[in-house]
């Protein structure tokens, strides 16, 4: 059975590390990428852009992209966007036989027991973790998650195929700098922003003005520009 690879983020605004990411975990595992943005993301600060910008960036982002597609359903339902209620949707929906892939970054792995009913997650999915400057799954793990880790590591992607949820599996990859604060802060300070994101969606946050940027010079074209309602 074909593995749901699901890769979430408040993606404010998605960057080419996010993407390298995808493309990696989307070869290695041989299944698409849902890359699904957060609506209300746990955790941290309230996103610099709507979610509905940030989804849109997304298209825009994979467009022409094979085996990646934008995932809108912590878009479409209230409140915060727990992962442990968004694998149960999903489960409702694709049943319990179905492997299940959850791609996050060192960072995000590494707070995992911060999360709401966490234990239960690896009821529901593997995990896929991508390594990230500054945060390397080498260094010490928490206590609780080092526990939580036994015997759940696998050596190879197989064991992710070959069973519904509850291993997981690092990400060989070269690391990727990028990371969205740093661009966020980059376009507020007028700094150099727009080479570590792609070109359409670097046209779109100028041209919606996100996150303090000037608008494009009147004669350059848009690419990726949309004039949908966000
Ligand atoms: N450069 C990167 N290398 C590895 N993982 C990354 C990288 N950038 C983001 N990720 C991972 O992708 C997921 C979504 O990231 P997110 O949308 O929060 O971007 P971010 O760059 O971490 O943003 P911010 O700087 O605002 O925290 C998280 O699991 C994060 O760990
Ligand atoms: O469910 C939780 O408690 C939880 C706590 C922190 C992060 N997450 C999810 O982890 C993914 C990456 O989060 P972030 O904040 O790094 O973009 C995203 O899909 C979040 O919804 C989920």
């Amino acid at each position: 059975m074909e593995p749901w690879l699901i890769y979430g983020g408040t993606f404010d605004p998605v960057h080419l590390g996010h993407l390298a990411i995808a493309r990696n975990g989307r070869d290695v595992l041989r299944a698409p990428v849902h890359l699904m943005p957060a609506a209300d993301p746990p955790h941290r600060a309230p996103p610099g852009a709507s979610a509905a910008h940030r989804a849109r960036m997304l298209d825009i982002a994979v467009e022409g992209e094979p085996g990646m597609a934008v995932d809108r359903r912590e878009l479409e339902r209230e409140g915060r966007s727990w992962s442990v209620d968004t694998l149960r949707g999903l489960r409702d929906e694709i049943g319990g036989r179905r492997p299940v892939v959850l791609l996050l970054g060192a960072d995000s792995f590494l707070g995992l027991p911060g999360w709401k009913e966490w234990q239960a997650l690896f009821e529901l999915a593997h995990f896929m973790v991508a390594e990230r400057p500054g945060t390397r799954l080498d260094g010490a793990l928490p206590e609780t998650l080092r526990a939580a880790l036994a015997g759940r590591w696998a050596d190879s992607v197989e064991a992710l195929r070959a069973s519904p949820a509850g291993r997981v599996l690092r990400l060989d990859q070269p690391l990727h700098p990028h990371s969205a604060s740093a661009i966020r802060r980059a376009i507020a300070q007028g700094g150099p922003w727009e080479a570590q994101v792609p070109a359409g969606v670097a046209a779109y946050i100028r041209r919606h003005r996100l996150y303090g940027a000037e608008a494009e010079p009147a004669s350059g074209a848009s690419p990726g520009a949309s004039s949908q309602q966000v």
